[in-house]
């Protein structure tokens, strides 16, 4: 059996230019299969085999304890880091917080939902074992996700699955920040279907969730220049790269950048993903001209309305602005009649007549990215902020079984301080907000299948997890 202990760790983080001392994060130990976790409610859990590996812990198929051995049919899966390295600190927050299973059932009916594609939390705690403490979560067992199924589908998927993905999408946005929370990473590879019907997908990865508005007060909006470019790089929103906390707007520009690399097959700022200002500049601009930047995007007959409206919705939002989501799922609806095609909630991830794409845009050729190295940093020993930066793909190691995100060599933060976006600043709103102090934030983790590694997707995320923040950590972690 593998030791997990021993995998390499990425180097520290840098923020902003400043080089912060190299992390001591340990993994998790692999546990043997039969393990029993009991929870703070005194809820007794079986593990069984690793499914995946985040940046820091593992994640296990898991059962409610009992003789039998955790088949490969579990409902469950647990995520389990080393108490001191705190990665789960933040996720686990928004799930004790806004993803328990009786929330998400009221929701779902006031809403009229069929479903809502949030993971169930079923519980967390801390387990000892060889003198050492570990943390873990509960949460649904979720199947494949859906960066894989684009790489099969050739990097492009059909306009039907796209405009129901932003539909299901607007369905959890609309949740998660009614309950005080904005994701901040949507992205393929934390789109995750059931591992039981393959028409619901779920949206993973709260390590970089934010808690934009604590007991109903907005966070102001506030630069940060260490916070630059928090997220993915090619999706994240204007206001993280210029180091502002994610809000829901953040969220919805998102959403638009990955509908778009769905559509098209890729970003017109994707072939300088190693250069953050420029990704920074280029969505900027993009926004200012938005008619401009679809015209990048597609060959000019087969340009998709419902994306340039969708832009422009996003374009009009304020900082604190509620995003109007009922019109947001009007446009994405119109997108649907557009094609004759209906919202029937079937993801079809293969084409059909009258719900291809509309083809891509000829670009040049792409260049090849530099990779991004992380490092993480810990504050106070618990919670630990993290800082993720895309990187391009790489191969994948594989322990035991199990994929391991590579951990790549770490790549120098822009030392830059930002020039002076040519946008107008967002307009602030008015509500008072507490200075922020950075929360540590946890990081994610793996993948299942043989074990597959937390983000397949060559990507990384640069995170600061802010939430619950005393102090601020820079995590950075592969993905
Ligand atoms: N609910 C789940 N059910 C089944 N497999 C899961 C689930 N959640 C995560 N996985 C698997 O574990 C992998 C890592 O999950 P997770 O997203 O928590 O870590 P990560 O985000 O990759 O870690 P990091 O943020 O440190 O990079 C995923 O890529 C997936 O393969």
């Amino acid at each position: 059996m593998l030791n997990i202990t021993s995998f390499q760790m990425p180097p520290k983080a840098k923020a902003a230019g400043k080089a912060r001392a190299p992390a001591k994060r340990k993994l998790a130990e692999e546990f043997p299969p039969g393990e029993v976790l009991t929870d703070t409610g005194k809820k007794s859990w079986k593990l069984g085999s690793p499914v995946g590996q985040g940046g820091f812990g593992l994640i296990y198929l898991a059962d409610v304890n009992s003789e039998k051995p955790v088949g490969a049919d579990a409902r469950y899966v647990i995520k389990v880091e080393p108490s001191e390295n705190g990665p789960l600190f933040s996720e686990l927050k928004f799930y004790m917080r806004a993803a328990k299973a009786d929330l998400i059932e009221s929701w779902m009916k006031s809403h009229k939902l069929k479903n809502l594609g949030v993971p169930r939390y079923w519980g967390s705690g801390l387990h000892e074992k060889g003198g050492k403490k570990y943390r873990f979560m509960v949460i649904d067992r979720l199947g494949t996700d859906l960066q894989k199924k684009f790489e099969e589908c050739g990097k492009k998927f059909p306009r039907k699955l796209v405009l129901q993905l932003g539909l299901r999408l607007l369905d959890i946005l609309e949740y998660i920040h009614d309950h005080e929370y904005v994701h901040a990473d949507i992205k393929a590879s934390n789109l995750m279907l059931s591992n039981s019907d393959p028409n619901r997908v779920y949206l993973v990865d709260y390590g970089l969730a934010y808690r934009y508005s604590p007991d109903g007060v907005h966070k102001e909006y506030k630069e940060d220049p260490k916070r630059c470019h928090d997220g993915t790089i090619e999706f994240t929103s204007i206001d993280a790269h210029k180091g502002a906390a994610a809000c829901r707007r953040s969220d919805m520009e998102i959403l638009g950048y990955c509908m778009l690399q769905w559509l098209c097959g890729r970003l017109p700022w994707e072939d300088k993903l190693q250069d953050p200002l420029y990704v920074r500049d280029s969505k900027i601009r993009s926004q200012e001209n938005i008619s401009e930047f679809m015209t990048k995007c597609f060959s000019s007959q087969d340009r998709p309305d419902e994306m340039q409206k969708f832009m422009e919705e996003v374009k009009a939002l304020s900082y604190q602005d509620k995003p109007p989501y009922d019109k947001f799922r009007s446009i994405l609806q119109a997108g649907l009649k557009s094609i004759q095609a209906k919202d029937d909630s079937k993801l079809e991830f293969t084409l059909t007549n009258g719900a291809e794409s509309p083809p891509a845009k000829k670009t040049t050729k792409r260049r090849k990215v530099a990779d991004e190295g992380e490092g993480d940093e810990e504050i106070d020993g618990t919670p630990i902020k993290k800082k993720r930066v895309t990187k391009k793909k790489e191969t994948e190691d594989v322990i035991n079984g199990v994929k391991k995100s590579p951990k790549k060599a770490p790549k120098k933060a822009p030392k830059k301080s930002p020039k002076k976006s040519p946008k107008k600043s967002p307009k602030k709103s008015p509500k008072k907000s507490p200075k922020e102090t950075l929360k540590k934030t946890p990081t994610k983790s793996p993948k299942p299948k043989g074990l597959s590694t937390g983000k397949r997707s060559n990507r990384k995320t640069t995170q600061v997890d802010m939430s619950t923040q005393t102090s601020p950590a820079f995590v950075q972690r592969s993905r």
